[in-house]
């Protein structure tokens, strides 16, 4: 047969040119990964079988298998799964084809040591068999196919694929080893590894015994999810992890339990301690893998999971489920709407009892996933006081986190609403203008930084009766508040008089025209002399510039409610000019105030140059 000699893509030959010069300490997991994907290809045979039972024919009996050939220096892994055709070679190890892939192989900087720790959350799957082989040959014959491949390659930047008779169904693995990697070559080294990593795996594991010897299966070959939670180690639960979820974390919580009742099935599920690197993909796509007594039949059903848990990894198995229904009539089955309910309240429950304990590990949750979560804020109108409950953020009053039932618990007398401002860091929005006020008061504000909390507040009026209010958004009306009464006082007594501030007012107005929508004094203000708010109702000046940054919003800025600060320095001196009848000698002032409002908003001045203009201008009188 001729052999065709292919070229690896650019991003495989990358990876596979540091996974050969340097990775992991422990380099048996190579094994773990070839058994683990050996897993999978039975499980997807058996899926497959369940429409088309032909495709078992002769070989249903579904198991993996390890060959050692002391002579030959060769470690084969095979399974008699679904097996892959000439193009399944080519692209499934030639090319990386997983969502995000090549954007995270194109991240890795040459750096061996920083590369090791990103590859090390990821995995290489296949490719880790080049940490202990020098060539790797393939063999593997697609179920219902009547011909065989085989793909060999020494990981130096070409394959060859050759057509060839006599292959069984499935894939068989054949790692020539390295020189010194020939402990693989024994037997109660193969036990230990896979003892170690691969114990859960649902097939047995059998190791072919060498002259006439005995087979010897490795592993429990029980579907972890079915043993007693007792029978289940803390480290078998991390390893069954591991397998599932691709992952090379600890589970930060592990979850197993089975619901009895209207409908049964077993949860094994697991929320990671680190950001899946897939975690804001447009899909928003779950990654359960779903089990109908035993079988597999999907890795991210759709509607087993509301998208705020897409973090969450793990098996949910029902023998509730039709076994003969095709994944999408799968999607619209009462009984998967059942276990999604029911999945969803275990685990806002867990996560509450969590929110409850530690503060410390709770915060590293929340920091990872928090962003997440509160998608189902705005998009889980039956659950939306669960999740609130489950929410912390940062606040004016310490570094901490706080959640509302505490915010609230210490809002100040005659405080009527829960304060926030949305932006882009906790810093800048510290220090906003729009928060002195408050900050004067002592009445906390909630800093809210996630692009998300644009799109929650919108939808969540009050919390607990209470209403959450924007700072940047409306009139503040802070006169109610018993905060720091003295500070107060003394901002009063300083204030411009009435009416010369509605002559200021009134020549602000006319200077700006159309770019202010309005011109109004506030007690929000302690420092700064002016700041920009929204009109309640109206889009917040942040979200304006997500949309904007996202090319969804308008190109400009829109015009906003200039706020000045009656008991400003600069706000009484140009009162006073203004009542005086200099109103139109204020052009500049007004110009430049404006412009530095719109400046601490993340804008540019209106109109720069003509800013700068002004700018020297105001400069030269003090400097020159
Ligand atoms: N034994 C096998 N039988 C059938 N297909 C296989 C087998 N091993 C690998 N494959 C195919 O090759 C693909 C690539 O495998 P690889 O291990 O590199 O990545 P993966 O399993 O998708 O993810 P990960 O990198 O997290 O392990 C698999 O998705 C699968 O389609």
């Amino acid at each position: 047969m001729t052999e065709e000699k292919l070229s690896f893509q650019a991003e495989v030959a990358k990876l596979l040119d540091i996974v050969v010069h340097s990775l992991y300490s422990q380099k048996e997991i190579f094994l773990r990964e070839l058994i683990s994907n050996a897993s999978d290809a039975c499980d997807k045979l058996r899926y497959a079988a369940l429409t088309e039972p032909a495709l078992l024919a002769g070989d249903a009996d579904l198991r993996i298998e390890l060959v050692i050939d002391k002579d030959a220096r060769t470690l084969t892994v095979r399974d008699n799964g679904v097996g892959m055709n000439r193009e399944d070679l080519i692209n499934n190890l030639g090319t990386i084809a997983r969502s995000g892939t090549s954007e995270f192989v194109k991240a890795l900087s040459g750096d061996q040591r920083k590369d090791v720790s990103l590859i090390g959350q990821f995995g290489v799957g296949f490719y880790s068999a080049y940490m202990v082989a020098g060539t790797v040959e393939v063999r593997s014959r697609k179920a219902g196919d009547e011909h065989g491949w085989r793909w060999v390659s020494d990981g130096k930047g070409e394959f060859t694929v050759t057509e060839v008779a006599d292959v069984a169904r499935g894939t068989s693995i054949t790692l020539h080893l390295k020189d010194d990697e020939g402990e693989f070559l024994e037997p109660f080294r193969l036990r230990q590894v896979v003892k170690t990593y691969s114990d859960h795996i649902a097939l047995p594991v059998v190791l072919k015994g060498a002259e006439g010897a005995e087979d010897e299966t490795l592993n429990s070959a029980s579907a972890l999810w079915t043993r007693s939670k007792s029978d289940i180690t803390d480290e078998q639960y991390t390893e069954f992890y591991h397998h599932i979820a691709h992952a090379f974390d600890a589970p930060w919580l592990t979850l197993h339990y089975r619901a009895e009742g209207a409908i049964e099935y077993t949860g094994l599920l697991f929320v990671p301690t680190e950001k899946p690197f897939d975690l804001f993909t447009p899909e928003r796509k779950n990654q359960l893998k779903l089990y109908v007594n035993r079988v597999f039949i999907s890795g991210d059903c759709e509607g087993l999971l509301p998208p705020y848990l897409r973090f969450v990894r793990g098996v949910v198995d029902s023998p509730d489920l039709p076994l003969n229904v095709s994944r999408e009539m799968l999607q619209h089955n009462p009984m998967l709407a059942k276990i999604r309910s029911g999945l969803t309240k275990r685990i806002l429950s867990e996560l509450a009892k969590k929110a409850e304990g530690a503060a410390d590990e709770y915060a590293t949750f929340w920091a990872t996933f928090g962003a997440v979560l509160k998608e189902g804020l705005h998009e889980d109108y039956e659950r939306r006081d669960d999740i609130t409950k489950l929410c912390r953020f940062a606040s004016t009053q310490g570094d901490g986190l706080v959640s509302l039932a505490e915010y609230k618990a210490r809002m100040k007398d005659g405080q009527d609403a829960i304060y926030f401002i949305t932006g882009e860091s906790v810093d800048a929005l510290k220090n906003s203008p729009q928060v002195e006020g408050y900050l004067a008061k002592g009445v906390e504000v909630l800093l809210l930084t996630d692009d998300i909390d644009e799109f929650w507040v919108a939808s969540v009026p009050s919390y607990d009766g209470t209403p959450l209010k924007s700072v940047g958004q409306g009139v503040a009306d802070l006169s109610k508040i018993k905060g720091e009464e003295k500070a107060e006082d003394e901002a009063k007594k300083d204030e411009a008089p009435a009416s010369a501030l509605d002559s200021l007012i009134a020549a602000l107005k006319a200077a700006l025209g159309e770019a202010v929508k309005d011109v109004r004094t506030t007690d929000r203000l302690t420092s700064s002399p002016c700041c920009l708010v929204a009109n309640d109702g109206e889009m917040s000046l942040h979200l304006e510039r997500l949309l904007k940054a996202h090319k969804r919003g308008p190109d400009s800025f829109p015009a906003r409610v200039l706020e000045i600060n009656p008991s400003h320095p600069l706000i009484k001196g140009l009162a006073t000019r203004a009542e005086a009848g200099e109103g139109s000698s204020l052009d500049d002032a007004a110009h430049l105030l404006l412009d530095q409002a719109r400046i601490i908003e993340g804008e540019g001045p209106l109109d720069p140059v003509a800013f700068a203009r002004r700018m020297a201008k105001v400069m030269e009188r003090g400097f020159a």
